[in-house]
């Protein structure tokens, strides 16, 4: 297996940009609140500790997996000053396709809510086989979804600047 042995959250590798002149949008699933409120707290801290101001990050939690798309349209179309999105799930196989339609459908819809807004909208949602596999990519041996979100957010926030 590709990820057996490692840290997905390993950022040593490259250079972070300070996220101070930055404002972010956290939109949370609460589905698997065990496994969202870790997304959650690792994309925080990891966006406070790379300089980002607590007043410049809006929190806002959604039902379900499916409702990210709708949560980031809505805050991009009220909030223009938002510089990036990030968008937090985990969806966790059960008996049944819908696993696959849920996946499917937040992973193209905040695709094409970024395409519409011109915003990074960063897909921070763990599609996992079972509630193992997103413990461990949720603070633990595989790092956090959330870090590597956050991170993501800041260097797209980033190169949008740049422009
Ligand atoms: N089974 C999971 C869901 N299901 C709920 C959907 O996301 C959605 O809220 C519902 O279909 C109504 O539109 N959501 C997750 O985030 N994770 C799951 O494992
Ligand atoms: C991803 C889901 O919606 C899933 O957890 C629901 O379980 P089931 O497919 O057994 O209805």
């Amino acid at each position: 297996m590709s990820t057996q042995l490692k840290n997905l959250s390993d950022f040593s590798h490259t250079t972070v940009p300070s996220g101070e002149n930055y404002k972010f949008g956290i939109i949370v699933a609460e589905w698997n609140a065990e496994i969202t409120g870790a997304l959650y707290n690792g994309a925080l801290k990891t966006l406070l500790a790379n300089g980002v101001a607590e007043e410049n990050i809006i929190s806002l939690p959604v039902p379900g997996s499916f409702e990210l798309t709708s949560g980031a349209e809505i805050l991009l179309s009220k909030r223009s000053d938002i510089d990036a999105v990030i968008c937090l799930g985990c969806v966790i196989q059960g008996d049944t396709k819908h696993f696959d339609f849920i996946c499917d459908a937040v992973a193209q819809g905040i695709t094409n809510v970024g395409i519409k807004y011109s915003k990074p909208v960063i897909f921070g949602v763990l599609t996992t086989n079972n509630l193992e596999q997103a413990q461990d990519r949720a603070g633990g041996k595989h790092g956090n979804k959330g870090d590597e979100a956050a991170i993501t957010a800041i260097k797209m926030a980033d190169f949008s600047a740049q422009i």
